[in-house]
């Protein structure tokens, strides 16, 4: 397991001992479980300093929602929403990534203090982005995806899903490599939710091994996502709204680490710290028994 160090001028990832953390931070007034209540600098700041302090080994700074059928924003509305926040997130020691597709995005929060970039995109959003990160040095996650928010359920379509999802993201990382990226600085992201159905992400859930077995990093996203919500519907088939999604959301964190996860990208650190603990026990205690 991995988290941050510096070195030759970039970020690298270093050891860890347990699954990392990484806490998220919309700065967006439509994302789908926390839209509208971080826009304000101060509450950002401040609930990103509370993940850290919780134990957040990063906090993830995102401008724009990628929810099924969000408006896109332009790159200045984006970057006027996170740069601030990554700023003063930096400079309070916390450990930055910025969830973007944009290079120029990603560039300036580089520059910022951003230490990894988060590309739910895989780098197919932006041709450019590639050759910001190499530069940068610093690590990419490249999620998998099949197009924006407005395409995404009529991209869902697979014959063998883990089988097409490890293609295209092995793709992807070769694609990176082949621009300049270390292949030291790339993590693999399943992109739960992202062109895929329920039974697509319990699949992808199921067989996390495929992707680990690729030798990246692997970052999981399951935080609070609808397909959590349609599990714990109600009598009525009521979906769980989203602040009751986080016991559910740490299964997933306990399942993803146990499987050899690099680390999960979640709503709630807390429960997720504890969840990661309980993992860490289990992964030692089959070692020490
Ligand atoms: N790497 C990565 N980044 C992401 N960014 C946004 C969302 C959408 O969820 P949010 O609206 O809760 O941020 N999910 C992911 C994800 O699964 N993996």
């Amino acid at each position: 397991m991995a988290v941050l160090g510096s070195s030759d001028g970039g970020a690298r990832l270093t050891e860890l001992g347990r699954c990392a953390v990484m806490g998220i931070l919309n700065v967006t007034p439509d994302s789908f479980s926390d839209g509208g209540r971080y826009l304000d600098l101060s509450h950002a700041v401040a609930h990103g300093i509370a993940m850290r302090d919780s134990g957040a080994d990063l906090v993830d700074v995102g401008g724009e929602s990628t929810r099924p059928g969000a408006l896109r924003v332009s790159a200045e509305v984006e970057a006027q929403r996170v740069l601030p926040v990554i700023r003063d997130l930096v400079a309070e020691g916390v450990r930055v990534s910025v969830d973007t597709t944009r290079a120029s995005v990603a560039d300036a929060a580089v520059e910022a203090g951003a230490a990894v970039v988060n590309d739910v995109s895989g780098g197919l959003a932006d041709p450019d982005m590639a050759a910001v990160v190499a530069n940068a040095r610093v690590p990419w996650i490249l999620m998998h995806w099949r197009g924006h928010s407005e395409r995404m359920n009529e991209l869902a379509g697979y014959e063998d899903v883990i089988g097409e999802v490890r293609q295209e993201l092995v793709m992807r990382a070769d694609a990176a490599v082949m621009a300049g990226v270390d292949p030291d600085r790339i993590l693999l992201d399943p992109g739960l939710g992202f062109a895929k159905t329920a039974a697509h992400n319990w699949a992808l859930l199921r067989r996390l091994d495929v992707l680990v077995a690729l030798g990246f990093p692997v970052l999981v996203g399951a935080s609070r996502k609808r397909f959590l919500g349609d599990l714990l519907a109600d009598a009525s088939g009521s979906p769980r709204p989203h602040s009751g999604r986080d016991g559910a959301t740490a299964a997933t964190s306990v399942l993803a680490a146990m499987a050899g996860a690099w680390g999960v990208r979640v709503h709630d650190v807390d429960s997720t710290m504890d969840a990661v603990a309980v993992s860490t026990a289990v992964r030692l205690g089959a070692s020490r028994a």
